[in-house]
C-alpha cells in the first residue's frame, strides 16, 4: 500500500484472562476512509481505541505487537499519550462537548498545547467549524453553551474539536449511530470531505454507512481480522465465506 498512515503489528490486546484482539496486521492508508465492521462483540472498538492508546485507562486491559506511524511505535511506554492523542483524535458514538460555550469547546486543545493568541484561536475556530461544517449555523453563537446544540450539531462541534489540535488521523467509533437520519447523513457527508485531509478509521454497525463512506473495510471475528480489502470488493464479491454471511445478513 502507498501512503501509509497508521500499521499494526501483531496486535493483541487483553482484558485480564480474555483476548479480545488477536494478532493484528493492518495498514491503514492516508487519506482514505478505513470501515471496521463485524458483530458485536468482536473486538472493533478494543483495536480502535488502542491506536490512541485509550484502553491504557481501562484497568486490566494488556496490550502487546506494535503500532507504527512513520518510526514510531505508539505502544512504546515511552510514548507522550497527549502529543499521541494530539495526532490521532477520537470521536465517540455519543457526542460528548465539553460542558463550556460553543467556542471554548475548540479553543480548549489549542490552548492546552500553547496557543494564547486570541486572533489565533479565533481563526482556529472558523478554521474547525468550516471543516466541520458547522460554522453557517453556529457563528453567531459561539458564546452560548455547546449543550444547546442538537445532537446532530453537538457531534459535528466534536468533529471540530478534534480537527482543531490538527491531528493527522481520526478515529470515529460508531460516531452517526446515536443521530437521527439527517444528523447522521450529514455527518456521513462530513467524513467524505474530511478524508481529503485526514485519514479516517470508522467503526460501523450499518452495512450501508461501511460501503457509502469507506474505501477500505475490515471484517472482524472473534477478535481477529478475517478479511481486509478494498470496500467495494468487500461488499461485491468477498474472498471469505464469512464476510459473505455477515455481509449479507446471514449471521450477526
Ligand atoms: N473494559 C472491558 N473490560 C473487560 N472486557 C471488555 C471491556 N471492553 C470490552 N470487553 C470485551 O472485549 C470483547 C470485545 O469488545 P469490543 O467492545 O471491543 O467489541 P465490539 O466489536 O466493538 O462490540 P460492539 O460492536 O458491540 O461495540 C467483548 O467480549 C467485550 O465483552
Amino acid at each position: 500500500m502507498q501512503n501509509v498512515a497508521l500499521s499494526t503489528k501483531d496486535l493483541n490486546v487483553f482484558y485480564g484472562e480474555k483476548q479480545a484482539v488477536k494478532n493484528i496486521s493492518l495498514d491503514f492508508a492516508s487519506r482514505e476512509v478505513t470501515a471496521l465492521i463485524g458483530p458485536s462483540g468482536c473486538g472493533k472498538s478494543t483495536f480502535l481505541r488502542s491506536l490512541n492508546r485509550m484502553n491504557d485507562l481501562i484497568s486490566g486491559a494488556k496490550i502487546t505487537g506494535d503500532i507504527w506511524i512513520g518510526d514510531q511505535n505508539i505502544n512504546d511506554q515511552k510514548t507522550d499519550v497527549v502529543l499521541l492523542r494530539q495526532k490521532i483524535g477520537m470521536v465517540w458514538q455519543r457526542p460528548n462537548p465539553f460542558h463550556k460555550s460553543i467556542y471554548e469547546n475548540i479553543a480548549f486543545g489549542p490552548r492546552y498545547h500553547g496557543i494564547r493568541d486570541k486572533k489565533k484561536l479565533d481563526q482556529i475556530v472558523e478554521d474547525s467549524l468550516t471543516k466541520a461544517a458547522l460554522w453557517d449555523e453556529t457563528k453567531d453563537r459561539l458564546n452560548r453553551s455547546a449543550l444547546s446544540l442538537s445532537g446532530g450539531q453537538q457531534q459535528r462541534l466534536c468533529i471540530a474539536r478534534s480537527i482543531a489540535v490538527s491531528p493527522s488521523i481520526i478515529l470515529m467509533d460508531e460516531p452517526a449511530s446515536a443521530l437521527d437520519p439527517i444528523s447522521s447523513a450529514k455527518v456521513e457527508e462530513l467524513i467524505a470531505d474530511l478524508k481529503r485531509e485526514y485519514s479516517i478509521i470508522i467503526v460501523t454497525h450499518n452495512m450501508q454507512q461501511a460501503a457509502r463512506v469507506s474505501q477500505k473495510t475490515a471484517f472482524f471475528l472473534m477478535g481477529e481480522v478475517v478479511e481486509y480489502d478494498d470496500t467495494s470488493k468487500i461488499f461485491t464479491n468477498p474472498s471469505e465465506k464469512r464476510t459473505d454471511d455477515y455481509i449479507s445478513g446471514r449471521f450477526g
